[in-house]
């Protein structure tokens, strides 16, 4: 589903092709609508009805007008007329009081109440048709009761205002072409308001809560100016990039499932007219027309993906194949989001590109490992073989602000745990080792990848290596934890050690990183407050995760048969 796209149309058919005239969210949206301009068209099924009472009104009028001729050229009953035209007038006015005082928002009373008045206008236009028959036809010998009725009506009618003022309005229109004249005038105060609001938009951010921070966008010519597609756009490496590339001025379209991507990571962005936000899963095909195809879609953190390893691996192989399908056809290059995890537990320390790994092929992370490992041969089977400009990056452990509260990983549980003095969880005796890149190191290195000349797989990570012990102790003293630090049960085929040699990148890319881990751990760790500020409490995600919580009549198999559990685990 395009969520903005259906908003566009409708900017689209209002105002033309204009592109600052894309509508924008609908607190800004507000200040068009609220203006006394004319209706905008029907917004919800209500406004809808509203319309066809006013049709229903002029109808009447114009009913009304034909029956008087009618009547009058045989020239009887014209006070029947008159109380069928006093009946209508009431039925339309109550309608219309009805429609006014409903609608609490000032943008819905104000419709009601133009709406209203143009019944009022019609029903009364119906009896000045009457009116002006009963003047011509006074040389028309009538019976002096009849004539006593009309008179009356007419009062009546005289002192019913035609159109109840709005504020802001000079006059109050008598007729449709002043209305028309009026609203043109006020439709382009409005929509000269509307452009300049879209004008500053389309150049900036907007601040939220996960991102307070204004990020400016220049408008780049076309000639510069790329589509970028971003699978995986709303998870945590995928909005950073996204913000990168909208900073550069290009026109991004993010992708996601929403599986571990949330909606707030790309918040800043729903507004602008160079983003799109696309509902999908990549293992359904997609036919979108890019420049270049960033695809990151899959859950990276363990228990993410051994949630649903079936999931996990058509994420990677359908997922790519349709990627690379969709590279082929519209020659768009194509960036894949390779892991470190591809070298399993590596026996060669630290890992070059060069190293083919160590995995083993039914563990419980093969789902992951094996499915990103095909993903890469497949990469270079589009490449060998359709010529598919490729790019593959192997991406070494990454923390940032916007890891998921419950992401499971090291970095967020144990900063989360920190500042709620929680125990921080070691699996096993903490003493396999990882090496911590910062999201805007890692950020950096994917453009430049993506930019650059290089198409065979770069490691992509920050070699400074912590113990798992000695990490936790870290973060225990950079918050001023009072946590207590748990050793529990390790998991299965947990690689021992892990370090990138980024000897490539640097000599490819130019790139290194430039963040240390405790400059990116300060600014996780205020991120994280800020988090739990709103959440008041998180439990972080634990081991225990990985596995779906058997359903009930699993849980009573399970009781009476060992081996039934043993199924049920091997399925799964
Ligand atoms: O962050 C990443 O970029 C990488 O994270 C994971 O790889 P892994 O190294 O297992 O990530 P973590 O779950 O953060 O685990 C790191 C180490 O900390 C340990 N750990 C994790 C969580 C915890 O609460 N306690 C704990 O001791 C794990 O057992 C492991 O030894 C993913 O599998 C990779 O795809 C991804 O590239």
């Amino acid at each position: 589903m395009v969520v903005l796209s259906a908003r566009n149309a409708a900017a689209r058919r209002r105002f033309g092709n204009n592109p600052y005239m894309n509508p924008p969210p609908n607190h800004v949206g507000e200040g068009f609508h609220g203006h006394n301009g004319p209706p905008p068209p029907p917004r919800c099924r209500f406004l809808g009805q509203q319309s066809a009472l006013l049709l229903v009104g002029i109808g009447i009028g114009y009913l009304v007008a034909i029956n008087v001729g009618d009547y009058s050229s045989s020239n009887v009953g014209l006070d029947v007329i008159v109380k069928n035209l006093e009946q209508r007038r009431a039925a339309a006015s109550a309608t219309a009081t009805t429609m006014e005082s409903v609608g609490p928002m000032n943008t819905v009373s104000h419709q009601h109440r133009e709406a209203a008045a143009h019944l009022r206008g019609d029903a009364s236009s119906g009896v000045r048709v009457a009116d002006n028959h009963r003047r011509t036809s006074s040389d028309v010998e009538l019976e002096d009761g009849a004539d006593v009725l009309a008179n009356d009506s007419i009062k009546k009618d005289t002192s019913m205002p035609d159109i109840i003022p709005v504020a802001g309005k000079k006059n109050s229109h008598n007729t449709f072409r002043d209305m028309e004249g009026d609203d043109d005038e006020d439709l382009s105060v409005a929509q000269k308001r509307f452009v300049e609001t879209q004008k500053l938009l389309s150049t900036q951010s907007i601040p939220t809560p996960t991102n307070p921070h204004v990020m400016k966008t220049p408008n780049l010519p076309d000639s510069k100016r790329k589509k970028i597609l971003i699978t995986g756009g709303a998870g945590f490496v995928g909005s950073h990039l996204t913000d990168k590339l909208m900073m550069e001025g290009h026109e991004v379209i993010v992708l996601d499932n929403f599986f571990t991507g949330q909606r707030k990571n790309v918040e800043h962005w729903m507004h602008h007219p160079r983003f799109q936000l696309v509902v999908h899963d990549v293992t359904e095909p997609i036919m979108l027309e890019v420049d270049e195809i960033y695809h990151l879609a899959c859950p990276a953190s363990p228990p993410h993906y051994q949630y649903n390893p079936v999931k996990t691996i058509k994420t990677s192989t359908m997922g790519t194949i349709n990627m690379l399908g969709l590279a082929y056809r519209i020659k768009a290059k194509i960036l894949l989001t390779s892991t470190s995890e591809i070298y399993g537990d590596p026996q060669v320390h630290p890992q070059p590109e060069t190293y083919w790994g160590n995995v083993n092929t039914i563990g419980p992370r093969a789902c992951y490992d094996e499915g990103k490992r095909v993903a890469e041969t497949m990469m270079y089977a589009y490449k060998n073989n359709n010529g598919v400009d490729v790019r593959v990056a192997r991406i070494f452990n990454t923390f940032g602000p916007r890891m998921h509260p419950n992401d499971g990983r090291v970095v967020s549980n144990f900063v989360i745990q920190s500042l709620q003095d929680k125990p921080l969880t070691i699996y096993g005796d903490g003493s396999q080792t990882r090496s911590f890149q910062y999201i805007s190191d890692l950020v950096d290195g994917l453009h430049a990848l993506m930019n650059g000349r290089y198409d065979l797989p770069v490691n992509l990570g920050n070699p400074d290596e912590y113990t798992v012990k000695d990490f936790a102790q870290y973060i225990k003293d950079i918050t001023g934890s009072a946590s207590e630090i748990t050793f529990l049960p390790a998991t299965k085929d947990d690689p021992t050690q892990r370090k990138p040699n980024i000897t490539t990148a640097k000599r490819e890319l130019g790139w290194e990183p430039k963040v240390t881990v405790k400059e990116g751990l300060q600014k996780t760790i205020a991120y994280f407050a800020r988090v739990l500020e709103e959440a008041g409490e998180i439990i972080p995600t634990g081991q225990e995760a990985s596995k779906p919580k058997p359903k009930a009549a699993d849980s009573a198999t399970v009781k009476v048969s060992p081996e039934a559990k043993l199924t049920i685990a091997d399925d799964e």
